[in-house]
């Protein structure tokens, strides 16, 4: 994780009804992310994970966000998912690491163990709370990141960045810690690094084109 440290971690994705959601235009992006500075990528889906691998030299955080019936994990729910991610090219393998049901009969502990032990890569856990980054690193995880702070029943009244998570964590665990979510501009990234991150993700401020023309286009309408 040494080769991540301190650094700027771009995350490549697009809607899925997006004419960016391509791997030709993901590996672009990342591409140009890499060639301006990113140490490394995150990237969805195991077929763009294998597109941005041809294009660029960096440690790649794979996911695959998929949506099952009955829970509400969606980051690489289950270990096949895991398995697929890392066959397209992955270094890293994020995953869900909330305390949600997860999906089938896998337990978070279950699933980073088989990563481990089948796939042999490390592991980021994408967190909400405090409570869920302690037993993600005490199931093995060998990175935490602040990811799906904001985005679940338990932390849905506050907004990204999660500064405050990332202080406890910075100070109560002894893990790499990547903040993710809501970074929205260099300083913001700066200030990650500050309060002790050992890495930050930056996605939709750099790569979110839909989102941001949206948010630009309905405030000139109002
Ligand atoms: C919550 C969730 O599903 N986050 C996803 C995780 O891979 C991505 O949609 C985000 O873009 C990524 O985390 C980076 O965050 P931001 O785009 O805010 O810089």
């Amino acid at each position: 994780m040494t080769n991540l440290s301190k650094g700027l971690i771009v995350s490549c994705q697009a809607p899925v009804n997006s004419p960016l959601h391509d791997p030709y235009v993901i590996a672009a992006m990342a591409q140009a992310a890499v060639n301006n500075g990113a140490i490394g990528v995150r990237i969805d889906t195991p077929i763009h994970i294998q597109a941005v691998g041809e294009k660029v030299e960096v440690p790649i955080i794979g996911l695959w966000k998929q949506i099952i019936t009955g829970s509400d994990v969606y980051i690489t729910p289950l270990y096949d998912h895991a398995v697929a991610v890392a066959q397209a090219g992955a270094d890293i393998i994020a995953i869900d690491a909330t305390t949600r049901n997860r999906p089938g009969n896998e337990k978070l502990i279950d699933i980073i163990t088989l990563i481990h032990e089948k796939l042999e890569k490390p592991v980021m856990a994408d967190v909400d709370t405090y409570e869920a980054a302690k037993l993600a690193i005490d199931a093995g995880a060998d990175i935490v990141g602040t990811t799906l702070f904001g985005y679940t029943a338990a932390t849905q009244n506050y907004s990204p960045p999660g500064w405050e998570l990332l202080t406890q964590i910075v100070e109560n665990l002894d893990t790499f810690v990547i903040c993710e979510g809501g970074i929205a501009s260099p300083e913001m990234a700066k200030k990650a690094l500050d309060l002790g991150a050992d890495a930050v993700v930056v996605g939709g401020a750099i790569t979110g084109i839909d989102l941001l023309v949206k948010a630009f286009h309905s405030a000139l309408e109002n």
